[in-house]
């Protein structure tokens, strides 16, 4: 059965990666992005929804959640991937980086689960909104200490929207460690990276996407937070 899965952060990466699997599974795709890549042609010419909107500026927010409730009756999932990963001495300075990743990881995700709580109850079938959280959230980060709280409250708010949303609508969170690194990243920082994991290695996308999946299919889990950080907890 054709689902409306709702991806934010679609441009690169994980997003790109998941938009393009549920697209090559007959899903209908609607799909946010801050920056026009070439990406965003190519998922539109594979069928996708493609909506721009950064998350920083309310205008485009409300005008976002305006078009989505006007357009769509129903929604089937609702995936929070959309993400910032700013270093507390990010040039724009402090009040910049935590207003940034209260932003984007907070307040976007607060405001489109319950503006689009109604479409996600429109269903026959059981809902599911996923937010993708990070190990850090439970664990802190010295560099990145504004992103960790704000992936902290992203984690919280899990729980609050389980309880408030069932038994319609499931709500779990991903909280990944090292999926994919960055093209930046050189052989010594990812040598130290995959270290920090008694498997000693990079997830790779496709196991947020069998994450997904499992949550998807379930019928029994919510307000759950799914681990997938090589066991970097046992180091
Ligand atoms: N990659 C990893 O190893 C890990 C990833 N995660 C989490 O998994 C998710 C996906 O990770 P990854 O693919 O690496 O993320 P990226 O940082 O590569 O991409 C995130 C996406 O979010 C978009 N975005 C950033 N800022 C805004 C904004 N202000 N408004 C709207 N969209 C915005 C980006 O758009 P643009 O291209 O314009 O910047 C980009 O398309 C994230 O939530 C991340 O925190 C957690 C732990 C590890
Ligand atoms: N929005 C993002 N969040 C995170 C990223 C990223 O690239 N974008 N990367 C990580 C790292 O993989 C880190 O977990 C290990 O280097 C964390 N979050």
């Amino acid at each position: 059965m054709q689902k409306n899965i709702l991806i934010t952060g679609v441009g690169k990466r994980i997003g790109l990666y998941l938009a393009k699997a549920f697209l090559a599974r007959g899903h209908r795709v609607l799909g946010t992005f801050r920056t026009h890549y070439p990406s965003i042609d190519a998922l539109a010419e594979l069928g996708a929804d493609l909506y721009q909107c950064d998350f920083t500026d309310q205008a485009q927010l409300d005008e976002l959640i305006q078009t989505l409730k006007l357009r769509y009756q129903g929604l089937d999932a609702l995936i929070h991937n959309a993400s910032l990963w700013l270093s507390d001495d990010d040039p724009v300075g402090v009040d910049g980086v935590i207003s940034q990743m209260m932003q984007v990881h907070v307040y976007a995700p607060y405001q489109l689960n319950l503006a689009l709580a109604p479409l996600l109850q429109n269903r026959e079938t059981m809902t599911d909104i996923i937010h993708l959280t990070d190990y850090v959230a439970q664990k802190g980060s010295k560099k990145h200490i504004a992103y960790a709280a704000s992936k902290a409250a992203l984690e919280n708010m899990t729980l609050s929207f389980a309880g408030k949303l069932a038994p319609q609508v499931k709500v779990n969170a991903i909280a990944p460690a090292l999926i994919c690194f960055n093209e930046d990243d050189d052989e010594d920082y990812r040598d130290k990276a995959r270290a920090k994991s008694v498997l000693a290695r990079e997830g790779g996308e496709t196991e947020v996407l069998q994450a997904i999946d499992y949550l998807m299919q379930s019928q029994y889990v919510t307000g759950s937070s799914l681990a997938l950080d090589g066991g970097r907890h046992l180091k």
